[in-house]
Formats: structure tokens, C-alpha cells, sequence
């Protein structure tokens, strides 16, 4: 199973490149048209229904011309309402509209369907072929309209490449867009497929092959990937029986403050699970009694001064550190992150290690950019609350490229946080991105984030790459949570995780599902 995500301009080349191979770019459109059709028989069939195919002015409208041909040969009652005159069409949607027999209504008219009773004209099921990857503005007037009343309807509907409107590139909806119930696309999805709220506009995926060959992918080489244990797999070491617990890693984890004592816990417990050797807890002596009568497989140790916290991370050769969940907002965080940083190869800086250079986020990126060009592996785990504080330039760009851009100001992995989590390695244009899918919604509880850092410190702790080191957190913790039931708590996450690991341990089949949460999300 493949993780690449092709952004539009992508699959543009991919189609480009099969046309100069040799296959015609009909060709490839009927092969689509009749996966849509198929899909659409598989799906609503196996009795016909009506169906109304809207059809828009370029290729995807094409698609759309061929499914209702390839539907009503198999006998189901079909009309097409398209957006432009046929003879206004051009290249091969023309030639594809050319060979439809059918009815033809103008889209003013299938607006009116939509209002009819289900037993009169409203098509019980309709195929969106408006827009596809060519969509450049936001779908405005008329057939903003036809798509309102469409989404109001109860019709089944089945979008092709995406539910129109949607952009393929990062899931925005530009102008309007109808859910659909499925949707199917072609060789590879895209990033608008993932991201919200396309995703969730987008039903059921299917990719259908239309003959464009892997190959194709050399030349392109696409940095967008679902983040898919294929990614990060032979990252994660198998335990041997020469290990011992410094060989697995020595995790600090920052604890702060009594009053905020349980995101520290969590972020410890949750980095042993992950398979750290050792975790130790620094705290103050105010909030020693806390730690030390939590998990007695978690070390805590009281770090007086600055001074003493650095002391430990040089003695007790310590992997990696998380730093920020529960720690506060203040100097002594920024001292801490500052020592953390200097001193060791790993640390995940999350929620209040982030918060507390709001007022000075270049100090913090700087500190960041001297270890990272060392070699140092960072990663960040904001939600969007903390990143707009720290990165507040860039709340106009899009998930991906907030992400993106993050990584490339630090040089750090940024993993930001959301139902549709982004990991940014950094390295501009080539720098690799995955969006992950796999979270249930019932992951968003509170300290399900402490979690999250503890696990991707584990997993540094164990000298994991940054990026692999993150994206395998934050699969893990959305398959965690998808085998906990509805009521989970944070609590909950860091004792699901070795039935997890085992599952996407090197050397398991990785086609094989053997838990039933869904390996590709
Ligand atoms: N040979 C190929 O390239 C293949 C393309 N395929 C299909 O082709 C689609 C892409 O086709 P196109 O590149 O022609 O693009 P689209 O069919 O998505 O749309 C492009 C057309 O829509 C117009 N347009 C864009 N935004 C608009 C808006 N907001 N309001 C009104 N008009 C707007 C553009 O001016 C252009 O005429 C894919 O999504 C896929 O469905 C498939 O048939 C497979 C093969
Ligand atoms: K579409």
C-alpha cells in the first residue's frame, strides 16, 4: 500500500506523462468515467436508480459524461445537466460528451429537481463532476446555488476526483461545496483528500486505477505522504536480547507545578509504554511528593536550580527530553527548554514550552536552529492555539504550509496538531510532509496532547529520526485511541500502545490488520 499524496500539479504530470508514453488522454478519461460508473453500480446498485450526472466545463465534467454513458448502457435512467453548452466543450470532455445519446438539461433546470419530492424528478443519486483538480476560484453564482440545494437534499452523492469545490491541494472549500457519500479518484489520492474539511466532505474514498504506472512517480517525486506505517516501520527497532534500559533510552520528562501534575505523568507514562528504557520526571521539590507516588516504573528527580536539571541531563545519559506539558508559562521554562536544547541530541517541546516564548519566538528559534544544524532532532508539537502564538505571521497559509513553513524557520519536525495532524520535516520544497488520518474523534480529550509528546519522546529516547521519531507518534496514538471505546481518557492511551506497537513491529505483514482499527485510517 502506497503513502504518496499527489497535489494537483502533480497529477497533472502523471497524466502528462502517460499521454507521452503513448496513452491517449481519452483513453484515460474512459477508463475513470467507467470506475465511477462501477463504483456507483457496487455502491447504490445492484437495482438501477435514477441518477443525474452534473457536468462542468473541463476533464472532470468529462468523467462525468463517460460514467452516465457507461450507467445508462447498463440500463439505469440517467441525465446529464452540464454547465456550458456542449459545443462550448474542448479536447477530450468534448469528445467524451459527444458520445452521450441521453437527455441534456441546463444546470438552471437540475437546481429544480432537487426541491421535487423524492418520487417525482429529484434524482435519488447524483454523480458531481463540476470541478476536479482544475478548480482555480471560488464556485460562485448559479452553480453555487445548484450546489446549496444539493447539499440540502437527501440524494446519494458520489464526487468525482473531489466533491466540487473542494481543493485538492489542502482540503479548503472554496466558495461551496455538497458532501458527498463517495468519492472516487484516480491513481493517488490527494492532500485535499485528508485534509479537513475536505476530508470530511469527501465520504468513503476510493482510488481507482486508471492505468497510469508507478513509474511515473520517479520523476515527480511527490513529498506529500498519508502518513501510513509504511513510512516509519523500519525505524522502529525490535527489542533484542542484548538490551539493556540505557540501550532503549533515558527519557526526562519536564514535570511542573502540583497543580498541573498530571501532563507530565502522562507524557512519562506514555514514553515508557512507547518503549523508552528509563523515564525520570525532574521536578521542583513542591511537586516531588506527586511524582514520586505516581508510576513506580517512572524515576523522578528533584532539580532545585537550572543548574541541577542540567546536572541531570549530563549524568544519567539522557536520550532525549520532553518539555511543556504542565511545565507553566514562565522564565523557568525558557531556562530549561535552553539546557534541554543545548545538551541533548532529542527533545519534543510542546504546550508550555512553546507558550512561554510567545512574547520571544525568535530566541526560542534560534536556540532551536543552532542545535537542529548540529544534528540535534527537535520536534514541536503545537495545536493551532500554540502555533498562532508562536508563529502568528503565518495564520493565512494553509495546514500544510504552516507546517511546512515552521519546519523550515527551526529546523525542527513540526507535528501540528488536529484532526488532521501535519508532519513537517524541514527542507523547503523537497522537505517531506505527511498528513495523518487515522484519529478518531474521541481523541480529542484533555490531555490526549501529553500523550502525544510523551510517545514521540519515547521514541526519540530510542534515537528514532525526528520526522519518523513523530509521524510514528502520532499514528500510534490515533490507532491507540481507535482501540479504546467511546469514553476514553487521556489515561487510557499509554496502556493500549504495546497491543499497537507489536501490531506495526518490523518484520509483521503489513497488509495484515490483525487488531481491525484500520491500518490505513
Ligand atoms: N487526461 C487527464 O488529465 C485526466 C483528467 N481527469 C479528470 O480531469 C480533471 C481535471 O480536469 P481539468 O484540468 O480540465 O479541470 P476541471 O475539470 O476540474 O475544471 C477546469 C475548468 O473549470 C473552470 N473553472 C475552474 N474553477 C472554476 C470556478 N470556480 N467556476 C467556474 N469555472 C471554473 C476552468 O476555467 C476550466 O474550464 C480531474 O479532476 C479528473 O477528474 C481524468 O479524466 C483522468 C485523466
Ligand atoms: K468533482
Amino acid at each position: 500500500m502506497s503513502h504518496e499524496l499527489l497535489t494537483c500539479a502533480e497529477m497533472g504530470r502523471a497524466d502528462q506523462a502517460t499521454i507521452v508514453g503513448g496513452t491517449a488522454g481519452i483513453t484515460l478519461m474512459e477508463t475513470a468515467g467507467a470506475a465511477v460508473a462501477q463504483e456507483v453500480m457496487a455502491g447504490l446498485g445492484p437495482q438501477p436508480r435514477r441518477v443525474l450526472v452534473l457536468a462542468g466545463p473541463g476533464n472532470n465534467g468529462g468523467d462525468g459524461w463517460v460514467a452516465a454513458r457507461h450507467l445508462a448502457t447498463a440500463g439505469w435512467p440517467v441525465e446529464v445537466a452540464s454547465t456550458v453548452a456542449r459545443g462550448a466543450l474542448r479536447g477530450d470532455a468534448r469528445l467524451a460528451a459527444d458520445q452521450w445519446m441521453g437527455s441534456v438539461l441546463p444546470i438552471s433546470e437540475a437546481a429544480a429537481r432537487f426541491a421535487a419530492a423524492p418520487d417525482e424528478t429529484a434524482p435519488p443519486v447524483v454523480i458531481d463532476a463540476l470541478f476536479g483538480a482544475g478548480l482555480s476560484r471560488p464556485i460562485e453564482g448559479e452553480v453555487a446555488d445548484l450546489l446549496a440545494s444539493l447539499a440540502a437534499s437527501p440524494a446519494a452523492v458520489v464526487a468525482v476526483d473531489v466533491p466540487s469545490g473542494v481543493s485538492g491541494d489542502d482540503g479548503a472549500v472554496m466558495g461551496m461545496a455538497a458532501p458527498a457519500m463517495l468519492t472516487v479518484s484516480f491513481f493517488r489520492p490527494k492532500p485535499g483528500h485528508w485534509l479537513m474539511p475536505g476530508r470530511a466532505l469527501r465520504g468513503r474514498l476510493v482510488i481507482a486505477d486508471i492505468g497510469i504506472q508507478d513509474g511515473v512517480l520517479r520523476e515527480i517525486a511527490p513529498v506529500t505522504m498519508l502518513n501510513r506505517p509504511s513510512l516509519w516501520r523500519h525505524a522502529l527497532g525490535a527489542p533484542v536480547a542484548s538490551d539493556h534500559k540505557y540501550r532503549r533510552g533515558h527519557l526526562v520528562v519536564a514535570g511542573g507545578p502540583p497543580e498541573t501534575a498530571g501532563a507530565a505523568r502522562l507524557a512519562a507514562r506514555a514514553g515508557l509504554r512507547a518503549g523508552a528504557g528509563l523515564v525520570t520526571i525532574a521536578c521542583l521539590s513542591d511537586a516531588l511528593s506527586i511524582y514520586a507516588g505516581a508510576d513506580p516504573a517512572v524515576m523522578t528527580r528533584v532539580a532545585p536550580t537550572p543548574e541541577a536539571f542540567e546536572q541531570l541531563l549530563r549524568d544519567r545519559k539522557v536520550a532525549a527530553a520532553v518539555l511543556g506539558p504542565g511545565q507553566g508559562v514562565d522564565a523557568l521554562t525558557r531556562d530549561w527548554v535552553r539546557r534541554a536544547l543545548a545538551r541533548l541530541p532529542a527533545a519534543v517541546l510542546d504546550a508550555d514550552a512553546l507558550t512561554a516564548f510567545a512574547a520571544t519566538p525568535d530566541l526560542l528559534f534560534d536556540q532551536i536552529r543552532e542545535v537542529t544544524g548540529d544534528g540535534a532532532r527537535v520536534v514541536l508539537t503545537p495545536h493551532d492555539g500554540e502555533f498562532a502564538r508562536i508563529f502568528p505571521d503565518l495564520s493565512d497559509a494553509s495546514r500544510l504550509d504552516r507546517a511546512r513553513i515552521a519546519a523550515d524557520r527551526t529546523g525542527a519536525v513540526v507535528v501540528l496538531k488536529g484532526a488532521d495532524s501535519v508532519i513537517a520535516a524541514p527542507g523547503g520544497a523537497a522537505g517531506r510532509i505527511a498528513i495523518n488520518g487515522n484519529a478518531p474523534a474521541r481523541l480529542a480529550t484533555a490531555g490526549a496532547g501529553d500523550v502525544l509528546a510523551g510517545i514521540t519522546g519515547g521514541l526519540l529516547a530510542q534515537g528514532l529520526p525526528a520526522f519518523e521519531a513523530a509521524a510514528a507518534a502520532v499514528w500510534l496514538h490515533g490507532a491507540a485511541a481507535r482501540r479504546l471505546p467511546r469514553g476514553l481518557i487521556a489515561e487510557d492511551l499509554p496502556d493500549a500502545l504495546p497491543a499497537v506497537l507489536d501490531a506495526v513491529a518490523p518484520g509483521t505483514d503489513p497488509t495484515l490488520d490483525p487488531l481491525g482499527f484500520g491500518l490505513d485510517g
